[in-house]
């Protein structure tokens, strides 16, 4: 019998197109994301060879990054995202690509857009230029991010140059508490093994905590995977994968179905197979999570105190831990449960999807934000809030005093007009808290959609188990 293979391998072996020892690996890609922000000198490098898109059905691009969320439909006020969103039109229109471009029903942020249509399917690779390609793995694919000289490759070959990365397997076995959801579990162990932890490897996800959750909340696990510094993460694809992508728009569909399931369901780690490296944790040592620093290794459970630079592993990091606590405002050794918060964020690739909304309005029916707060809602995706005006969501956030706004990527990055003020502190769904992220000096606490509509409600930092 051959020799037992992790799903990572098997993935990775069937799309070698080239191999040479001490080489990278000429490497296939199936699926091609594209956005604004990292495909206008991709373009401008085909252009310049006198060389065409290779498959272009093998693209897919979407304005993002620098859209407003509000008045959609007008021209972009920033001459910059503005001239950003217009070049992605132009350049799809001459290289035949697809965009779903503001005001179509598929527009939306890249990683959830592809999910939700169906271009996201197991045992695909993907590329885009973008480091949250990783949210793709949910679906048991190698999903990853690259550069922008490299989107130049796969829009010209279909191809890639890699070097195989190492593999680790992080395992969560047991039940999820109370208030526990999957940013939990993710912050948790990228607080657990920091936010370079996972450098050089490509992680799997595994274990029945990671089994039973759902298609969105295991997409939530695989995008901060980049977090902890990995390649990517992938989650091996079961029934619940199955189902999710049964009847979406761009998936297989009939008989192409049942038998694209029948190959899927090979698409698991062999008995036997060796990791480079393993990682256990218990699921029923997770709380609601919450970070204080200035990355997103810097995390703690919402009722710990944060640490003081004595009680760091790594006496090497008390620097920059102190600098961390100083851009944040923030005292060591103290709880950052009750601290007044000016902002509450609920979206990004994270955590802006139907199930997210649903966490958040499930607390807040009939309810009020706090005065002190203003709260922004940005769905992923035209669908995601179509759906959720459907449902009524929209009256539930309306009532509370929250923003439903159109989707982007907003606030998870300053790249656009919502910004966070300087000094203003702000708990968000999103996955980076870096200095700046939200806007020049703004101050982020990373947090699940729960603990962010629990935080909107009481205006300040808030263990969502008290009020459940
Ligand atoms: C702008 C883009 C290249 C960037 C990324 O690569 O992730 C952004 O999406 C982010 O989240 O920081
Ligand atoms: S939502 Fe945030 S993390 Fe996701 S692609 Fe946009 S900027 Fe990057």
């Amino acid at each position: 019998m051959s020799q037992p293979k992790t799903l990572f391998d098997k993935i990775w072996d069937a799309h070698i197109v080239k191999q040479k020892e001490g080489h990278p690996d000429v490497f296939y890609i199936d699926r091609h994301f594209i956005h604004e922000v990292t495909s206008p000198q991709a373009f401008e490098g085909l252009r310049k060879r006198g060389v065409k898109v290779f498959n272009p059905a093998r693209t897919t691009a979407v304005p993002d990054h620098n859209v407003p969320t509000i008045d959609q439909h007008l021209p972009i006020k920033e001459a910059l995202s503005r001239h950003q969103v217009e070049t992605l039109r132009k350049n799809t229109e001459e290289f035949g690509v697809t965009l779903y471009d503001l005001g179509h029903p598929y527009q939306g942020i890249v990683h959830i857009v592809g999910p939700e249509l169906g271009l996201t399917l197991p045992g695909m690779t993907i590329v885009c230029g973008d480091s949250h390609t990783s949210t793709h793995g949910a679906f048991g694919t190698i999903a990853f991010g690259i550069g922008t000289s490299e989107v130049e490759q796969v829009l010209s070959t279909q191809c890639i140059l890699q070097y195989r990365p190492k593999t680790m397997k992080i395992e969560i076995n047991g039940k999820l508490g109370k208030g526990v959801v999957a940013k939990d579990i993710i912050l948790y162990v990228i607080s657990k093994i920091s936010a370079s932890g996972a450098t050089g490897y490509f992680v799997e996800y595994a274990g029945d905590a990671i089994r039973n959750l759902s298609m969105e909340a295991r997409m939530t696990i695989c995008n901060m995977s980049i977090e902890m510094g990995a390649r990517g993460g992938l989650i091996a694809p079961d029934q619940i994968t199955f189902d999710y992508i049964k009847g979406r728009k761009f998936a297989p569909q009939g008989a192409d179905y049942d038998k694209k399931v029948a190959e899927w369901k090979q698409l698991k780690t062999d008995e036997g197979a060796k990791y480079d490296e393993v990682l256990t944790f218990d699921a029923a040592d997770i709380a609601p999570m919450i970070t204080y620093g200035t990355n997103p290794g810097m995390g703690i459970k919402v009722t710990d105190r944060i640490p003081t630079a004595a009680e760091l592993k790594d006496i090497s990091e008390q620097t920059s831990f102190n600098k961390s606590l100083e851009y944040m405002g923030l005292e060591e050794g103290t709880q950052l449960l009750g601290k007044p918060v000016d902002y509450v964020f609920i979206g990004s690739c994270t955590n802006a999807r139907i199930e997210d909304l649903r966490l958040v309005a499930e607390i807040v029916k009939g309810k009020k934000k706090a005065e002190n707060v203003e709260v922004w809602v940005v769905p992923g995706s035209k669908q995601v809030e179509e759906q959720a005006r459907k449902e009524g969501l929209d009256k539930i956030f309306e009532e509370a005093g929250f923003q439903l706004r159109q989707p982007g990527c907003s606030a998870c990055l300053a790249m656009n007009e919502d910004k966070i003020p300087a000094g203003k502190y702000c708990i968000s769904t999103s996955n980076r808290n870096f200095e700046g992220r939200q806007g020049p000096k703004s101050r982020t606490f990373l947090a699940s959609p729960l603990s962010a509509a629990a935080a909107a409600i009481t205006g300040k930092v808030t263990d969502v188990r008290s009020i459940v």
